[in-house]
């Protein structure tokens, strides 16, 4: 193995940056967002990855970080061995930044994946090839994303609104698409819902329709109703929105809803490990995966995903959470170097500030609803290292240690419950 792809170090930093009050099933987003920086370093380079930030997985990562020196960078198998023998008697769920709203995912594949992400930032590196050439070759230039819209309050609580506004109703949400397509250009929207009953999420939706004709529609409520109410809503959308995205919880509840919805089901909750698969496919449970890297087990994993899918006929999309341009651009490789990776990604990258981030700008180029794929060697982003200072400090001043969309929720409306369904 030659000195220079052989792991010398591991360093970890958690980082803060500012988050608007978005609303969803279980609760609102804090004033900040936590994420995890990963540098994997050798000799001569370095190689990046991002995760999520709550302690919990930061311990995680903490642990499997040592094993790591001295193994190539090319040997991604072993990497993953050392999370899989290190992680496995940890039976926690949870403790990731989801919120509680995915629970399921496997420890080892989230801790896994920002390791991979920057050990294959090194490979390209060191090759002089992007990320998407070592996933295959890019079959798209410009990754497209989607219009993701929230409902939210008008700034946090005892603070000035913020740029977007408050959006708490039909009207809102369409002030907020009309904003954010204005900015970046996108080409389908999706609206988090699980907010509201759903007769007045079904409005906005019809709202969105007449707004922004033949833009493909989509509506998430993060498994917040009852199979009946997902039928009826599925009813009340029909030929307007691309998909619905987990109306109802588990395989099961979602299976009963594909019976009857006249358009594809999508999940990220039902359907987040290889585990999962095989009694999803039996019950017809889902129709679109909207995979992840960072709970799918890295990029090759995701493609290995999308091979399955394409298998058996599944489409795919891609899910997000609050992340940052380390994020944006893994994501942005593997959906270019993914032929059947083609609906429009899920990003929240709208609601972060633009002068908050660890990467050095001017990297990642939106044009026309997309992110153009970077040519440069690795991922083709540059670390930012007084920007990186500036969000680890932010994260030791915040106080927050862990993403809690209930408990903060619970600060302004105690009787608040995340129970799900709702409706
Ligand atoms: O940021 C949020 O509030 C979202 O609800 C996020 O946490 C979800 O994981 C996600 O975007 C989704 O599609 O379910
Ligand atoms: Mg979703």
């Amino acid at each position: 193995m030659s000195q220079s792809a052989k792991i010398r170090d591991v360093v970890i930093t958690p980082v803060a940056f500012h988050d608007m009050p978005l609303l969803n099933s279980v609760g609102v987003h804090e004033p900040y967002a936590l994420r995890s920086i990963i540098e994997v370093v050798t000799d001569d380079a370095y190689g990046l990855g991002e995760s999520y930030g709550d302690s919990t997985h930061l311990e995680r990562l903490q642990k499997v970080a040592p094993k790591l020196k001295g193994l190539s960078i090319h040997d991604t198998n072993a990497i993953l061995n050392i999370c899989v023998q290190s992680l496995v008697d940890d039976t926690t769920t949870g403790g990731d930044g989801m919120a509680g709203m995915v629970t399921t995912a496997s420890v080892a594949d989230k801790v896994f994946s920002p390791f991979e992400v920057a050990c294959l930032d090194l490979q390209g590196k060191l090759a002089g090839i992007p990320v998407c050439d070592l996933l295959g070759g890019r079959v798209r230039n410009n990754v497209q994303y989607s219009a993701y819209l929230f409902y939210k309050w008008g700034g946090h609580p005892g603070q000035p609104d913020d740029e977007y506004g408050e959006a708490l109703d039909p009207a809102g949400v369409v002030k907020q698409a009309k904003k954010i397509i204005d900015e970046y250009g996108f080409k389908a929207i999706k609206l988090k819902g699980g907010v509201f009953p759903p007769a007045q999420e079904v409005e906005a939706i019809k709202a969105l329709h007449s707004a922004f004709p033949g833009l493909p529609l989509r509506l998430d409520p993060n498994a917040a109703w009852t199979v009946e109410t997902s039928k009826w809503v599925a009813k009340e959308l029909t030929g307007m929105v691309e998909y619905l995205e987990d109306p109802a919880p588990e395989i099961e509840g979602m299976a009963a809803v594909a019976k009857e919805a006249s358009m594809p089901l999508a999940t990220n909750m039902a359907v987040v490990a290889f585990a999962h698969l095989p009694p999803s496919i039996l019950q017809g449970a889902v129709q679109v995966i909207l995979s992840d890297h960072h709970f799918w087990g890295g990029l090759r994993r995701s493609q290995t995903l999308a091979a399955i899918c394409a298998t058996w006929g599944i489409r795919l999309s891609m899910h997000s959470n609050s992340h940052l341009g380390i994020s944006l651009a893994a994501m942005t490789h593997l959906a270019s170097a993914t032929q059947n990776l083609d609906y429009a990604c899920d990003t929240h990258w709208p609601w972060k500030p633009r002068d908050e981030d660890v990467i050095v700008d001017g990297a990642l180029k939106w044009v026309d609803g997309g992110v153009d794929v970077p040519t440069a060697p690795g991922l083709g982003i540059e670390l930012d290292r007084e920007g990186l200072a500036r969000l680890h400090r932010q994260y030791l001043d915040c106080g927050l240690r862990k993403r809690d969309d209930t408990t903060y929720m619970r600060k302004f409306q105690p009787d608040f419950s995340p129970k799900i369904p709702k409706w």
